[in-house]
């Protein structure tokens, strides 16, 4: 399993890193990856933000670009989406949809209920993050993590 953020203000770094924490992973700024990094039979968790208007994190676009001009056959890849946006943004959400999009139509598999925080809501977004990692990694990392 490994554990991707999109960020622009720390918010998906810091959940991606607690949850990473909880599993002896390390978090990984998607800014900072290759459009090859997708391995069949691995679980990534992807946690995302939007910005702009419904749009991926500043410098996610390209890691974006980049997926989309290699086009790579990701079938046999599951990943987990987690989106944090605000609700008071008429495109809630909308950037980490950009992603999961763009790797289904690649032929990755979602797995697990799409995660979301929501900054208007006033919850803790670890918290939130946390609970869905859980809940992903119990039902659907099929080795034993951490
Ligand atoms: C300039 C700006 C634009 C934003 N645009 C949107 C938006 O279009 N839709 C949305 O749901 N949230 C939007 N947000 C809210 C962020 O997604 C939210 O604050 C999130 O927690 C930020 O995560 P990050 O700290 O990982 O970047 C925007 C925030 C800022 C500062």
């Amino acid at each position: 399993m490994r554990i991707f953020y999109g960020t622009e203000s720390g918010n998906s770094e810091m959940v991606a890193s607690d949850i990473a924490d909880e599993y002896g992973l390390e978090a990984e700024d998607l800014t900072e990856l290759d459009a090859d990094v997708f391995e069949a039979g691995t679980l990534y968790l992807i946690v995302c933000a939007t910005h702009g208007e419904g749009e991926l994190p500043e410098g996610v676009d390209e890691f974006a670009d980049a997926l989309r001009d290699s086009s790579p056959d990701l079938t046999g890849v599951r990943y987990a989406m987690f989106g944090l946006g605000d609700s008071t943004y008429p495109d809630y959400s909308k950037g980490s949809e950009v992603l999961d999009a763009l790797l289904a139509e690649l032929g990755a598999e979602r797995v697990g209920e799409y995660g979301r925080h929501d900054a208007a809501g006033g919850s803790d977004c670890s918290e939130v993050g946390l609970s869905w990692a859980e809940m992903v990694v119990e039902q659907h990392a099929l080795v034993p993590v951490g």
